[in-house]
């Protein structure tokens, strides 16, 4: 493993990637722990062992990323029977969502198996190991306690964040909080990935250095000279008596959710655009998910130069579907309301490879697993007109994905 910036003074470490048959992603996950993964409707990859890894902290941790990756591709001996995206060299990547205190990681797997548009492979880095196969063992009773901001100090936060609203200072901030689960035994990472993709096949399954979870959100996919994003902001829950199409026609209604939403888009966007000879951006719409549905919207644009995905996303993160507007004011009243560190939670997750490809979600619906641990993370946009009660209960709704893995339900 190496942990120490790459240097080109080693020997070339070989990665090979050869077509094999499509046998499914998560069910190769050999081990209860360690698990990569970046996983939507059985297409994506998943990565186990670890042929290196790099972390880092602080305002720069993008660029140092960037900059450890490039270093790092171009030390290899590579032979790539495809040349796909997510082929060749993979780094599983997940950054800290704040500056600070914040601990952001990438991860180079022994072993990356992948499956994209009807092509599969499996690449090996390094000596590609041959792990133990355990079972999969599903979790005993799991007991939950108060995390670093219980709920009611939460309403509290929330109700704070709207009066400085009201009162002009700002106009959108997302608070969130945090609610621990603990288990008898230690947790299998790959039982909780299964109950994921199994109950959210719209979402992005992902792990990476034990942050996992599902999310809805793509917070940027590069794919050569294109770039996309589909950007959430506002939304509603199963409410009873309510028909799904009642939800949707109220959420598109709605003034409160429209705004959030236009700050979320407008965010994206305008840090994107510099980056793009054409833009276009598609929405809302209402995606529907089991335990919530969004307003939507995808961007799409066409990139000038061929700057890095990490090098997007340190310009675009973070949007104001999870940081706020104006991005400097929300982010003080984040530090000051909110006073959790939010980990990686609500940052950037997913992979890149060797040319600069990859794609990165938003870590939304997660929980930072440790053992017998889960830190389970939930937030929710604010503006002048929210109401603290109902922020709650959808910051409820949007932890059941990682509460019913958990459970196994
Ligand atoms: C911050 C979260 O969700 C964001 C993404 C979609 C909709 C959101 C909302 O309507 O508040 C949030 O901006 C979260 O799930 O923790």
């Amino acid at each position: 493993m190496t942990t120490a910036p790459a240097s080109r003074t080693r020997p070339r470490l070989r990665v090979r990637t050869r077509r094999v048959a499509d046998t499914g992603l998560l069910g190769r996950l050999p081990a209860p722990t360690g698990a990569l993964a970046w996983v939507r409707d059985g297409s994506g990859l998943v990565g186990w062992g670890e042929a290196a890894r790099f972390e880092v902290s602080g305002p720069d941790r993008f660029a140092a990323a960037d900059r450890w990756w490039r270093e790092f591709t171009a030390g290899l001996d590579v032979a790539d029977e495809l040349g796909v995206p997510g082929s060749g060299p993979v780094a599983f990547v997940s950054l800290a969502f704040a500056d600070r205190p914040g601990r952001s990681v990438l991860v180079v797997p022994e072993v990356v198996a992948g499956v994209r548009n009807g092509d599969a492979w499996v690449t090996t880095i390094g000596t590609g190991g041959s792990p133990e196969v355990r079972p999969v063992r599903r979790p005993s009773t799991v007991r939950y306690s108060d995390g670093q901001l219980p709920v009611t100090a939460y309403r509290e936060a929330v109700r704070a964040a709207v009066a400085r609203m009201r009162a002009g200072e700002l106009d959108k901030v997302v608070l969130a909080h945090d609610l621990v689960a603990v288990a008898e035994a230690p947790l299998d990472h790959r039982f909780l990935l299964a109950g994921l993709a199994r109950r959210y096949p719209e979402c992005w399954v992902y792990a990476v250095d034990g942050l996992i979870g599902a999310t809805p959100e793509l917070l940027l996919r590069r794919s050569g000279p294109v770039v996309d994003s589909r950007v959430l902001a506002g939304t509603t829950w199963p409410h009873d008596g309510v028909s799904d199409d009642e939800l949707a026609a109220t959420l598109l209604s709605s003034g409160k959710n429209r705004e959030e939403h236009e700050y979320a888009v407008r965010s994206l966007a305008e840090t994107l655009r510099p980056f793009c000879t054409t833009m276009s951006v598609d929405g809302p719409s209402v995606l529907r998910l089991p335990n919530v549905s969004h307003l939507s919207s995808d961007v799409i644009g066409t990139l000038h130069g061929s700057p890095s995905l990490l090098r997007l996303g340190a310009a675009v993160h973070p949007t104001a579907a999870v940081g706020g507007t104006p991005r400097a004011d929300a982010l003080a009243v984040i530090e000051e309301l909110e006073g959790m560190d939010r980990g990686r939670y609500a940052g950037p997750v997913g992979w890149i490879d060797g040319n600069g490809d990859g794609e990165l979600g938003v870590a939304l619906r997660c929980a930072q697993v440790e053992g017998r641990t889960a830190r389970l993370f939930a937030g929710c946009g604010l503006v002048a007109e929210s109401d603290p009660d109902s922020e709650v209960r959808e910051a409820h709704a949007k932890m059941l994905p990682f509460r019913e893995a958990l459970e196994g339900r």
